[in-house]
């Protein structure tokens, strides 16, 4: 089967999230089983683009709006990913550093999905399957149903995944005039609630829908930000399907950014002397526990409480744990963090910015990653927590309430809260320190926690049945 992946990230191409991560891992799976999948994505201008050769495989150019853009598609030449990658290199619209956060991030990836259905258009045959990720995307599914130009691409099943239904992608019906010519009796496939909205777009256009969890499935019939009546509407199509993680990059026996290796033999040893790296780099005490957050600094992450936890906690438990902190995001929730940083004198760092190393070494060094959510479609990070023996604590909604069972349960691996509260979350920091003192208890959790099987294989073959499902 010829699986054609469309995504704004592929890792280690271009992350920015957990988006990334899935599709750079999917398909490689997908291959390992038999089948044919390629990943396009833009041709950012990052360390990838510059440190790779690329062949180019279409040139072509394309009106949006009032204006004429060159493109060219082109391929890595050496296939290191495990799939085929294609760039789509648009000069003066996506040959941007950055992922997301330009004036112009309509126009871009508007510009994105007309120029990889061209592409597609010229193609002398049709993958059996377009996938389709998030809402930077989302028009694909419209433009292949009702858009003149595509008329031949039309019988291609197509499917959409919502990552994050946070992100909708809505732009107002001023910019319809950017969207290539397309059957205007069936406008209101675009609309949701008075706006070009990509996202519900998709949902209503595409063949099946799937969440990135079954648990974030059902949240989103009743929390969907505006979108819950046309899921509703669309259940037959919708399908929750885990993420998994890839077990290659993300091994601590075999992870080239840990300053050492360990597994399930070696890992008191293991964590300790990688915490010791981070204790020293960061100012903090290795004896004591270390409570870490890795994530983008917004709302949904329940990043915004970070402060007033890290401060209540180390008012009350003085001397007796550490947090770190490693994210970027919204510019209030980064001044709070280094604010609070500058009023306590130990206890607590924290790393503005995105680094991937980095993430890596918390997760092997630290005791415990805490994940306030208020909103969680699946969740990567508590599975890297796990392989890495490292306790997640985690608030009990979408996938985290899939992948985390509390300690206190039988074949408990992390510690679960129900609000996202600073009063809930210190609660769960005194259990994680009782944990952590509790050390053969402690060993028992880290180890049933790094034996979970959380890789890609079985959700791979989901994905696949849900494929053949379609046709
Ligand atoms: N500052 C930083 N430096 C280095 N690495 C950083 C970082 N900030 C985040 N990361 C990394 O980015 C990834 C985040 O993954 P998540 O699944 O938690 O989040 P995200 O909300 O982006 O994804 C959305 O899509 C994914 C995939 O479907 C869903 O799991 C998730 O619930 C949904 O919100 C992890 O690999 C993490 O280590």
């Amino acid at each position: 089967m010829e699986i054609l992946h469309i995504s704004a990230e592929c890792y280690p191409v271009a992350k920015v999230g957990g988006l990334g991560d899935v599709v750079g891992a999917l398909p490689k799976y997908q291959h390992q089983l038999g089948n044919f999948a390629k990943v396009v994505i833009p041709a950012y201008r990052n360390k990838y683009y510059h440190t790779h050769e690329f062949d180019v495989v279409h040139q072509a150019g394309m009106w949006l709006g009032h204006n004429w853009y060159h493109f060219n598609v082109i391929k890595e030449r050496s296939n290191e990913l495990g799939f085929d990658l294609y760039l789509v290199d648009i000069p003066g619209l996506l040959d941007t550093p950055g992922v997301y956060g330009y004036p112009n991030d309509t126009e871009r990836f508007l510009a994105f999905q007309v120029a990889v259905l061209d592409w597609i258009n010229e193609w002398q045959h049709q993958p059996d399957v377009i996938h389709c990720h998030d809402h930077h995307t989302g028009l694909i599914p419209f433009l292949l149903n009702y858009g003149y130009k595509y008329e031949r691409l039309k019988s291609i099943p197509t499917a959409l995944t919502i990552h994050n239904a946070q992100y909708q992608g809505q732009f107002g019906w001023d910019k319809l005039y950017l969207i290539p010519s397309f059957d205007l009796w069936k406008s209101g496939m675009l609309d949701w609630g008075g706006a070009i909205n990509p996202l519900a777009s998709a949902i209503k256009c595409a063949w099946r829908v799937t969440t990135v969890s079954p648990g974030y499935l059902e949240e989103l019939y009743y929390n969907a930000n505006g979108l819950e009546a046309l899921i509703n509407q669309e259940r037959a199509k919708m399908v929750g399907i885990l993420n998994g993680i890839d077990n290659v990059v993300w091994d601590p026996a075999t992870d080239r950014m840990l300053p050492l290796n360990y597994d399930e033999d070696t890992i008191t040893a293991g964590k300790q002397t990688n915490k010791q790296h981070l204790c020293e780099r960061f100012g903090l005490d290795a004896s004591l526990p270390l409570i870490s957050f890795i994530g983008r600094l917004v709302g949904d992450k329940g990043a915004d409480l970070l402060p007033e936890i890290i401060g209540r906690s180390l008012h009350e438990l003085a001397g007796e744990v550490n947090f770190l902190v490693l994210g970027s995001g919204d510019p209030h929730i980064e001044w709070s963090l280094q604010q609070t940083r500058a009023v306590v004198s130990y206890g607590f760092n924290v790393h503005i910015g995105y680094d991937e190393s980095l993430s890596h070494q918390i997760y092997a060094g630290s005791d415990f990653l805490l994940m306030p959510s208020r909103v969680e479609p699946c969740g990567l990070n508590q599975m890297y927590a796990l392989r890495y023996g490292t306790v997640p604590v985690v608030r009990s909604t979408g996938g985290l309430k899939d992948t985390v069972i509390d300690f206190g349960d039988k074949d408990g691996v992390g510690i679960r809260f129900n609000q996202a509260s600073v009063w809930d979350v210190c609660y769960s920091v005194k259990r994680a320190i009782e944990l952590y003192r509790d050390s053969k208890h402690l060993d028992e959790v880290r180890l049933r926690g790094m034996n979970i099987d959380n890789s890609w294989d079985s959700s791979a073959q989901r994905y696949l049945e849900m494929y053949k499902s379609m046709k």
